[in-house]
């Protein structure tokens, strides 16, 4: 089973015209986590590519100075890909129960020759259900 968290201070420099964090900042930390969650499956990043989102969801707003930890679990695990489910959550929610954020991100391994989707061989036990 896999699991990889990450932190970030929201600063002004991540703030949307509401005063709050700014989506496009959150999906960035969101697929980071994502990224590095999928390398604890796989471990060479240059074979590792994004290949879509699902179920982003912004559920409510986060202010300046909110510590978010990124939590990262891998769900499926397929031939070429490997689905993680990112979930942004206050730092002081110990349990991951109220996120502000969160979304499904999928990765394909590729040849880093010829740049073609390949079969992973990664073991179904590392996938973990994301409560
Ligand atoms: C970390 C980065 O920033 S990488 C840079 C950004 N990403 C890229 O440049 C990648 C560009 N895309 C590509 O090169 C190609 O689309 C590839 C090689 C990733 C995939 O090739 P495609 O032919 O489009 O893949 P295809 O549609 O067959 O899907 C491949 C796998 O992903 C799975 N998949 C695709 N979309 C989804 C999705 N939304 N949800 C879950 N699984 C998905 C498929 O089921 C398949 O899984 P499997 O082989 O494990 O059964």
């Amino acid at each position: 089973m896999v699991e990889v968290s990450t932190f970030q201070l929201i600063k002004m420099g991540d703030l949307n015209h509401h005063g709050t964090l700014f989506v496009a900042k959150a999906l960035e930390w969101l697929s980071e986590t994502g990224f590095i969650t999928a390398c604890h499956a796989y471990e060479d990043p240059n074979e590792l590519v994004y290949r879509g989102m699902d179920d982003f969801k912004f559920l409510k707003p986060a202010d300046k100075g909110e510590i978010l930890r990124f939590t990262g679990k891998i769900i499926n695990v397929g031939t070429t890909s490997l689905t993680v489910s990112v979930k942004a959550c206050s730092f002081a929610d110990k349990d991951n129960s109220d996120p502000y954020c969160m979304g499904k991100i999928t990765y394909v391994v590729i040849d880093k020759e010829t740049r073609k989707k390949k079969a992973h061989n990664i073991p179904k036990e590392i996938m973990c259900e994301h409560k």
